[in-house]
């Protein structure tokens, strides 16, 4: 691996594990003036991520690799064999035994950081889940081993300490043709959890819609630049972004129905998402995960600790920005016993900093799109705004089928390997503890509403 810095974000950073020392800056900060958005790749990494940390670090690629060769059976399955638990003890009493690894040469490299992030967190959810759970023990140990660097890994990252969008689908690709350009179609996983092609499938389809995301990004920056101006061409221009934006949305609902290609909804359910599962996830959400160690190395327990889900996506959070959606929709509360905060608030801390820095910058935008709608009193303007207001309520209805199909049917049906701690009721969780249908009704709904009236039906109705 070449040490040569390609990046901004290679630039020297400092340990935010002991803080900021004086006169010392996060270069790391200042310099991602362009956010870490790519004009070709947008919120993905222009760059494959690392595949492989070097050898230095080859006991964690090392555990990870166990799993994926010979991948384990969830630990609360009803499906699983004797056998099955005394195979994931022997590798989670492997896990036990390594040593702290070093990560201070972390410190100064960027995809480092990613891949270590990776590594751990899918270490970390696949200690926690390949167990058989004491269903009357309220916490599970998480080892030093990789809940130190873990830690330490989160803290430089800006990160909670857990399995991430970021882990899954931002940082957890390669191409298929390193000749050619990044795309949807040359692209592949790198690292999953249960080994399966459906869980490849899964974090593919989100990639997919990054890569297809890039043009809405291109649409919106082009329609705030034209919105600087604000006159009657520029009206005009940014209806027809805004109409081209509504077909990218369309093609980002497409790509969604299109992970029925390769991802089964069984499978999905039974062998793939309760990997995913964070602190929050499920019916028992007292459950704490503890860090061994943590105050001992300078760490408080973490908090944030929910599991990876496309609400970290800061592609959708970016165009309901944009469309003044977010107002209502980030509001939306789960009715979560376990967080104060909206889902959608919270979930801006799973997200990659520089992407947050982006969605904060975007928020501060003075000239937002909606208020020029308002303003201008154009039926033509106001018709390419709400085209693509209902081409966002339409990605969210598919997405609600996908949820009902992948989710909701098979808690309700009764397969031999159900997970014996999963709910079958109403108040399901998602694996960012949300109680999903409410919420995801609540976000669509809210939604839906932020069409404005067209411009004849106020004339016609002035109060
Ligand atoms: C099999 C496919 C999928 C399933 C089963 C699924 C499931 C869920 C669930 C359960 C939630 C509730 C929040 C939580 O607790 O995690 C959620 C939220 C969300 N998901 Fe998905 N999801 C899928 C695919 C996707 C994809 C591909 C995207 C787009 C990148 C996406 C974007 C979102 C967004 C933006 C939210 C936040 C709610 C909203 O803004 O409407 N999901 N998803």
């Amino acid at each position: 691996m070449s040490n040569e810095p390609l990046h901004f974000l290679d630039l020297p950073r400092p340990n935010l594990e002991y803080g900021i020392l004086q006169g010392q800056t996060d270069t790391t900060t200042l310099a991602a003036h362009d956010f870490d958005v790519d004009p070709r790749t947008g919120f993905m990494p222009h760059q494959p991520p690392l595949t492989r940390l070097p050898d230095k670090w080859e006991l964690w690629e090392s555990a990870l690799d166990a799993v994926l060769t010979h991948p384990f059976i969830v630990g609360d399955s009803l499906a699983i064999t004797t056998a099955d638990l005394e195979r994931s003890e022997v590798w989670r009493q492997r896990i036990e035994k390594m040593p702290i690894l070093d990560t201070v040469d972390f410190i100064s490299s960027e995809p480092l950081l990613r891949r270590a992030h990776l590594v751990l967190a899918f270490l970390l959810h696949i200690y926690v889940h390949s167990h058989s759970k004491d269903p009357n023990s309220s916490s599970t140990i998480i080892p030093c081993a990789i809940g130190i660097p873990l830690l330490r890994v989160s803290a430089s990252l800006q990160l909670p300490p857990v399995l991430t969008y970021a882990d899954t689908v931002l940082y957890n690709w390669a191409p298929i043709d390193p000749s050619l350009p990044v795309s949807e179609q040359n692209i592949r996983v790198v690292t999953t959890a249960s080994g399966t092609p459906d869980e490849c499938h899964f974090y593919l389809t989100s990639s997919r819609i990054e890569l297809r995301g890039v043009e809405a990004l291109d649409l919106m920056r082009a329609s705030l630049d034209e919105a600087f101006i604000g006159d009657e061409i520029a009206i005009r221009r940014i209806s027809g972004y805004l109409d081209k934006l509504a077909m990218v949305i369309h093609d980002l609902t497409s790509t969604l129905h299109a992970v029925r290609q390769g991802c089964d909804p069984s499978v999905f359910y039974n062998v793939v998402r309760p990997w995913f599962r964070g602190v929050d996830s499920g019916p028992n959400p007292t459950n704490q995960w503890l860090f061994q160690d943590a105050e001992k190395f300078g760490f408080l327990q973490p908090i944030e600790m929910s599991g990876p889900s496309a609400g970290q996506s800061s592609l959708i959070y970016a165009l309901d920005i944009f469309l003044s959606v977010d107002e209502k929709t980030h509001a939306v509360m789960s009715h979560s016993e376990t967080h104060e905060k909206p889902f959608l608030e919270r979930m801006k801390a799973y997200m990659p900093r520089h992407h947050r820095a982006f969605l904060t910058h975007l928020a501060a935008e003075p000239r937002r799109i909606r208020d020029l709608v308002q303003t201008s009193h154009n039926e033509g303007f106001t018709q390419a705004y709400n085209s693509a207001i209902q081409a966002l309520k339409i990605f969210r209805d598919g997405h609600i089928q996908i949820v009902t199909s992948y989710i909701i049917s098979q808690a309700r049906s009764t397969p031999s390997n159900l997970l014996a701690t999963e709910t079958h009721g109403s108040n399901l969780k998602g694996t960012g503890g949300t109680e999903l249908v409410p919420f995801l009704k609540g976000v669509r709904d809210r939604t839906a509403r932020s069409a404005l009236d067209r411009v004849s039906d106020k004339d016609s109705n002035p109060a």
